[in-house]
């Protein structure tokens, strides 16, 4: 008796695991054509000619070193690289595309439709870049933009010059085969996106000052994001092009400590920086509690998992009895890490006058990366439990919340068409298809200062990328394919024709799933 109840409830429960794996979790197969067959077609190279421009554009020194702190002569140097090159559009098509000088550095092209009753849409890119750090690691120097059979390697080759060039250059194939579109769009190049809003906030404020009617609303707004990872699941082949539907917030936080002088030669048992330092350490050691499953992530592993090989597939469809594990495994790394919580980042840190004399006070800045289901508040109360020491004192430096979660999913027009942009652009790869999902984007990007303008703000970047070089990014040997330069082409030339359609409804959309 005992060993049939056993065996029933075993069974039980290993058909709900099942159920979970191959009923609930199901690839979607639901192709959707955005657009008539004849621009399918059509496709952009980038040839000898697009490659030293996008050269010359990386070999602009357009440095943000700090708030306040930039390279301006170089930055103004690329915008005006920036306005010549693209000066013909001005010129030829003058009945409805205008440049707009915001925030003295930054650009604002408008690209005026045909028909006012279709809500625009935004790009959004920077062009400035962040430091190099120690030139002698890169493998070729960092300005020079080098380029290989495979790569170009530059500092901002993919964070931000490459969407900058491949949408300007889909612009202008855009304009050149179409003329006016139908539906209004502009395109924003900011200038200090890696330290600051000018560029960002005078664009949206030129933006809401628009007599748009749609109640000032953009269509959707898409700017540099989460990107195109290979491998990033064990046995799984197919990239995975992960659409940010949201963004992370960000605290800075510092913590001081102010004591009373004296002679070294006497040290009390711990000194100003001694107790900075262990309040470093536990914060460094004592993560933020996990919110798997508590934002967009979730819906990224429930988009992956049907593409999964058993038992990877078993796990993942079974969140609700694996979830610790999967925990574990995505702590390991700091890529996936960074998706489930708030990340911690000990980012400064200063004390002490002289040799001999104790310190007074010592201070450091931690910069947290909230998670969308923590906030500024909740962290702030988890450092003060975690540090436990009320010689401490805090000091928020600076701010902001997570964002919205932008609305996703097949019945959203604008994500839709993102997604099956993504696809168009992947579909010679018919072996291991594209898995297009949303997540969460860790970094902070200028779409923070769109956020008035549209409930529908993306961060995806079309550019492919294997896990591994993560690193890469605000590191050392920052590079780009040229095969993905070409994709980044076509991806945005796309996105512009798909976003033509007049009779663009959620109606029309439902109707073809
Ligand atoms: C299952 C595997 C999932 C792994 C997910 C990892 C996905 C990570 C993909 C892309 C990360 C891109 C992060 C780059 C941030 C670029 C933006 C940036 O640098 N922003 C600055 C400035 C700012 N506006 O705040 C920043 O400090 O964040
Ligand atoms: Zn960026
Ligand atoms: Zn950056």
């Amino acid at each position: 008796m005992f060993w049939t109840i056993i065996v029933i409830i075993f069974s039980g429960f290993l058909s709900i695991l099942l159920y979970r794996t191959y009923v609930v979790f199901t690839p979607d197969k639901a192709i959707f054509q955005p657009c008539s067959s004849s621009i399918d077609n059509h496709s952009l190279q980038f040839d000898q000619h697009r490659l030293q421009t996008f050269q010359k554009l990386l070999q602009f020194q357009t440095i943000s070193y700090g708030r306040n702190k930039q390279n301006l002569i170089e930055i103004k140097k690329c915008r005006d690289f920036i306005k010549a090159h693209y000066d013909d559009l001005i010129k030829k098509y003058s009945k409805f595309v205008e440049l707009h000088d915001i925030a003295e550095y930054s650009l604002l092209y408008s690209i005026q439709g045909k028909n006012s009753n279709l809500k625009p849409f935004l790009f959004s890119a920077h062009m400035d870049v962040v430091p190099a750090g120690n030139i002698n690691r890169w493998k070729y120097p960092p300005f020079d933009a080098h380029s290989d059979e495979e790569f170009i390697y530059a500092r901002g080759t993919l964070d931000d010059k490459g969407n900058l060039f491949t949408m300007m250059e889909a612009l202008k194939e855009y304009l050149n085969v179409y003329g006016q579109p139908l539906r209004t769009f502009y395109i924003a190049l900011t200038h200090d996106e890696e330290v600051g809003k000018s560029g960002a906030m005078g664009i949206a404020h030129y933006l809401s000052q628009q007599p748009f009617g749609h109640n000032g609303q953009f269509e959707f707004i898409l700017d540099e994001g989460t990107i195109i990872l290979e491998e990033a699941f064990p046995t799984l082949k197919n990239p995975i092009a992960i659409i940010g539907v949201a963004e992370k917030g960000s605290i800075n936080i510092e913590y001081r400590i102010d004591v009373a002088p004296g002679h070294s030669s006497m040290p009390s048992a711990s000194t100003a920086i001694g107790i900075l330092a262990r309040a470093v350490d536990k914060l460094e050691s004592t993560l933020q509690p996990s919110q798997f499953g508590r934002g967009p992530e979730l819906s990224l592993f429930h988009g992956v998992t049907p593409y999964l090989k058993f038992p990877l597939r078993l796990v993942m469809s079974n969140i609700w009895l694996f979830g610790p594990v999967i925990q574990l495994v995505l702590s390991r790394k700091p890529g996936t890490d960074a998706m489930q919580r708030t990340s911690t980042a000990v980012t400064s840190i200063s004390g002490g006058e002289k040799e001999n004399i104790l310190p007074t006070s010592a201070s450091a800045t931690v910069n947290h990366r909230i998670h969308t289901a923590d906030s500024c508040r909740k962290i702030l109360e988890n450092n003060r439990r975690i540090i436990n020491d009320d010689r401490l004192v805090s000091h928020i430096k600076s701010c902001s919340e997570p964002s919205p979660i932008s609305p996703y999913g097949k019945h959203i027009y604008p994500y839709r068409i993102l997604e099956q942009t993504i696809r168009q652009t992947f579909e010679n790869d018919h072996h291991h298809p594209i898995i297009v999902v949303p997540g969460l984007m860790v970094g902070g990007t200028d779409s923070r200062s769109y956020t008035n303008l549209s409930k529908n703000l993306y961060r995806f970047s079309p550019f492919v990328y294997h896990h591994n070089d993560l690193n890469r990014l605000h590191g050392d040997n920052e590079r780009i394919r040229h095969s993905d330069m070409q994709r980044g082409l076509n991806f945005y030339f796309h996105l512009i024709r798909n976003n033509q359609l007049v009779n663009i409804s959620e109606t029309k959309l439902n109707s073809e799933l």
